[in-house]
């Protein structure tokens, strides 16, 4: 984690966001008054439908893009750039890793950059690819990996680097069914061992149940905001057969039904 930064809450506040500036348009505002805290070390689930603003909202988070009224801050600090202390997760892992490297270049590519010596980016490559159970590929090219092994190797390469927060933007989308389940479950681990802050985005109601502490529920554009919040009080690892992960399905699948 950088030195620099103290792990503290994402705060938003009252925030809109339009890519139209000629206000032809009747409410030209993607997202409008949108709040929320991200705690610390906290497991954030934003869920919403299809264009609702999921994306704007993590980029807005990452400092991608900024916002066109109110404030996102992290801690007292004001986010109006990208920083190291926050990573993002793509659903498309193709186009985030580099072909003509390794998997542990890939992973070690970051800490090369900042310089870091040959025998510990080797250490902290050989923890991160172990974590993500890739040990045995080091020496494979992107192209020789499967959909899920790729998506592997890039949450080693964001973990390596070590980033308090992650932002995660439907990275297990593209997934088959099996894969998606077990790199769910492997994120939980991560997250416990590791204790960083996720802000995780999906339209899947039930990757929201096995994976948040809590689930964010955004509203179908324009203005889309946060209208509801629900707290997820399940031990992990959650299990989809019991009663009470159903009932909140339910709960929820009945919020977007009500077109709440
Ligand atoms: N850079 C941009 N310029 C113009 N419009 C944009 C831009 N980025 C997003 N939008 C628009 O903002 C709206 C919300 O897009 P966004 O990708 O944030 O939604 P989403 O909820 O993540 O969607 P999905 O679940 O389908 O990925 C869409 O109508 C989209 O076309």
């Amino acid at each position: 984690m950088p030195e620099s930064f103290i792990p503290c809450p994402i705060r938003i506040e009252k925030v809109g966001k339009t890519f139209d500036n000629s206000l032809q348009a009747e409410s030209p505002y993607i997202l409008r008054g949108v709040d929320l805290v991200v705690n610390t070390g906290e497991f954030f689930i934003l869920l919403g439908p299809s264009g609702c603003g999921k994306s704007t909202l993590l980029n807005l988070i990452a400092g991608f893009i900024n916002p066109s009224e109110g404030i996102l801050r992290l801690g007292e600090q004001k986010i109006e750039k990208h920083g190291k202390e926050r990573a993002m997760v793509f659903q498309n892992a193709e186009s985030s890793l580099f072909p003509w490297l390794s998997v542990r270049e890939n992973v070690e590519f970051g800490l090369r950059m900042k310089g870091i010596p040959h025998k510990e980016r080797q250490r902290i490559s050989d923890q991160y690819i172990g974590m993500v159970g890739l040990t045995g590929h080091e020496h494979k090219f992107p192209q020789e990996l499967s959909g899920g092994m790729k998506q592997r190797v890039q949450l080693a390469r964001v973990l390596a680097n070590d980033p308090a927060i992650l932002l995660m933007d439907e990275p297990f989308g593209a997934l088959d069914a099996m894969t998606r389940r077990s790199m769910q479950k492997e994120l939980v681990r991560i997250w416990q061992q590791t204790v960083k802050t996720i802000v995780f985005v999906t339209h899947d109601i039930q990757e929201a149940l096995l994976l948040g502490q809590r689930i964010g529920i955004m509203s179908l554009g324009p203005n889309s905001r946060i209208t509801d919040i629900y707290d997820v009080p399940l031990a992990y690892p959650r299990d989809v057969t019991k009663p009470q992960f159903n009932e909140l399905y339910e709960i929820i699948e009945h919020h977007f039904e009500e077109g709440a």
